[in-house]
């Protein structure tokens, strides 16, 4: 061959390659659209790459503390992101990024530092592609080889580029939506389920109930004098309080009954398999907690007691009933205080 063929050749070869790049990129892209989760999406979008690309293995490594925790924090929990999401400095993996572009290395004990080391093990060559959302670096997608001439800094990253491009952007929309899910459901201030996910949860209940026949009981509670609280202590030692109330609630209950926050300084927690009789014995411990265990606030104990009031369905109450019942006890423990 002469040297127009050779080059022809070549360029052929290279648009060959670069057209199946682009088809897996697509392949990629087509698997992960139907993602609803990001822990859903992480894993598939991972595994799709390690496997479409051949790789010896894939990580990622996440920024600590990441610029999105607003949109990370509750969602990205699962096992699967324990084993394979690692956290670095924000301003080591910076260094690796100058100008937001891929790094590739066959150099790989200048990267000891930055990356923890069982990922590199079996590697002879990495890609690490920067992950960005709302403009800033928040990760960066591992990508190792056993081959020491896969990844060189001599080799384009136009792909690379892509892949992240695309990754940010599909991590950005399931994470976002998911803060949105998060928000509708979620109490802002104290952090527990609100009006909405109570609502859910306790036709769920009821449905379970009808159907297999299982006890369901809840509980109705108010802050005693919370207003006087307000008063006294002003608006931001009010919303302490209603936090304390709730995160204390959570600890005391079973993990299968959940507490919600009803309104102002209103909660009702659910507690699923468990009669009226247990109801009343939670209300009490509850009662009895709070009473004992006053909340820490500005090097003093502020007292801060609740009122309980029970109810347990018989199958034929409806949710609106059920939550009358445990309101209108709890309104006549508030006149007899319980003790
Ligand atoms: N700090 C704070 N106060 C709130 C919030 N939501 C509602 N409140 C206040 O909670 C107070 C509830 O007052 P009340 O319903 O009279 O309850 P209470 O003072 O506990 O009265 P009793 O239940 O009879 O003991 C009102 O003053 C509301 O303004 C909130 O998110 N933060």
């Amino acid at each position: 061959m002469d040297n127009s063929a050779q080059q022809l050749a070549k360029l052929l070869e290279n648009s060959r390659a670069n057209e199946a790049i682009a088809q897996k990129l697509f392949e990629i892209e087509t698997e992960i659209l139907a993602c609803n989760s990001s822990n859903e999406l992480l894993q598939q979008l991972l595994n799709a790459i390690k496997n479409k690309f051949s790789l010896t293995n894939i990580a990622l490594l996440l920024i600590e503390p990441t610029p999105i925790n607003h949109l990370i924090k509750a969602s990205v929990q699962s096992n699967w992101h324990q084993q394979h999401c690692y956290s670095v400095k924000a301003d080591e993996l910076s260094t690796c990024h100058p100008k937001g572009k891929p790094l590739l290395s066959n150099q790989l004990t200048q990267l000891n530092n930055i990356i923890p080391e069982h990922l590199l093990d079996n590697a002879q060559s990495i890609a690490l592609i920067p992950l960005t959302m709302e403009g800033k670096l928040f990760a960066s997608l591992l990508l190792t080889d056993a081959n020491k001439q896969r990844f060189h800094d001599n080799l384009g990253t136009f792909h690379l580029e892509q892949l992240a491009v695309k990754t940010s952007l599909c991590l950005a929309n399931v994470l976002i939506r998911e803060q949105l899910e998060y928000m509708a459901n979620y109490d802002r201030l104290t952090g527990v389920a609100n009006r909405r996910l109570m609502e859910v949860s306790i036709q769920e209940e009821l449905n379970r109930q009808k159907r297999y026949n299982t006890p369901f009981a809840l509980l109705f509670i108010d802050c005693n004098k919370f207003k006087q609280i307000n008063d006294t202590y002003g608006h931001d030692c009010g919303d302490q309080v209603l936090t304390y109330v709730a995160t204390q609630i959570q600890t005391l209950i079973r993990d299968n009954d959940k507490c919600f926050r009803y309104a102002g300084d209103e909660f009702v927690v659910t507690l699923s398999g468990q009669n009226y009789q247990q109801a009343l014995q939670v209300a009490k411990r509850l009662t009895e907690y709070f009473q004992q265990h006053p909340m820490p606030y500005n090097n003093t104990a502020l007292p801060v007691t609740i009122s309980c009031g029970a109810a347990a369905s018989d199958g034929k109450k409806t949710m609106a009933e059920l939550l009358k019942q445990a309101d209108e006890q709890l309104y006549l423990h508030k006149k007899v205080p319980q003790t």
